[in-house]
């Protein structure tokens, strides 16, 4: 049984709240000069620093001034939180391993679901200076000091004719993506790391990312929710992902993101990681 019964916040107007949260968390990222200050490995092997703690922090506080009623699951929290009908999810910054070395590809998630599916959501990739949103439509605006400007529909493309662009994690390949890969016949790949890759299929700046390999809710539940109100077909094995799984420990399973659904019969997803 869900633990609360908070009415459902606008989808559009949350997710412009979100956008400027995500962006000022992103700008925090950015200036913080020892990037590596507090840091440790997590259980699953991937590192967390000072700077993780600090943006979720941020992040949590302004959930609270804002909606004060709705519960927050973020990542280097995530064991203290009762899952709800209605609650946010959190990755104050996801692809910290790029963080410490400097690609630039990390990003801060936050993401609205209502009823086991986002309903709102930002994405601030602060080194690409941009911000996408989704509510009931996406967008993408350009992050400066003091908000976030310039915002322009986010939309996927066709897929096309001389091959599709995919897009495979810098970090964290697996054979069962590969073998998804070979069946879509993807002409060139492009590694990037974090949620970017969702941004970049919603804003058809490629085609296509496919990951059997391990994620947890907050790496996706906020990509998802852009991508898809940006055209895309996002989904697992047995259809669309769903939200607040705190039973798996917030795990997901594999899951594609195509920004064409005319790849979609070509997809053969396996049903669980390897
Ligand atoms: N073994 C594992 N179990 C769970 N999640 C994992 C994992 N290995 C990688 N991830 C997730 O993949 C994210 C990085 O993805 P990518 O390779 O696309 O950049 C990590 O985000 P964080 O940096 O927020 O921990 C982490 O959540
Ligand atoms: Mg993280």
């Amino acid at each position: 049984m869900w633990m609360n019964a908070n009415p459902r916040p606008d989808p559009d107007e949350t997710a412009r709240r979100l956008g400027a949260i995500a962006a000022e968390a992103g700008r925090f990222l950015a200036s913080v000069a020892d990037r590596g200050g507090g840091r440790r490995l997590k259980e699953d092997g991937s590192p967390t620093t000072a700077a993780d703690l600090e943006s979720e922090r941020l992040i949590l506080a302004r959930l609270r001034e804002a909606w004060p009623a709705i519960p927050v699951v973020a990542e280097e929290s995530a064991g203290s939180t009762a899952c709800a009908e209605l609650f946010f999810l959190v990755d104050p910054l996801d692809g910290t391993r790029d963080y410490l070395t400097g690609s630039g590809e990390y990003s801060v998630n936050i993401a609205l679901v209502a009823g086991a599916r986002p309903i709102a959501a930002a994405i601030a990739v602060p080194e690409a200076g941009r911000v996408w949103t989704a509510g009931t439509a996406a967008t993408v605006g350009r992050i400066s000091a003091e908000g976030v400007e310039d915002w322009v529909p986010a939309s996927v493309r066709r897929a096309p004719e001389d091959g599709l662009v995919a897009l495979v994690s810098r970090r964290h390949g697996d054979a069962a993506t590969e073998a998804c890969l070979s069946a879509l016949q993807v002409a060139e790949r492009r590694v990037a790391s974090s949620a970017y890759k969702f941004c970049l299929v919603a804003s058809g700046e490629a085609d296509l990312y496919v990951r059997c390999g391990a994620t947890m809710e907050w790496d996706t539940a906020a990509g998802d929710h852009i991508a898809t109100m940006a055209g895309a077909t996002v989904t697992g094995p047995a259809g669309p992902l769903t939200y607040g799984h705190a039973e798996r420990g917030y795990r997901n399973g594999p899951f594609a993101v195509l920004g064409d659904a005319a790849l979609a019969p070509r997809l053969k997803l396996p049903e669980t990681c390897p």
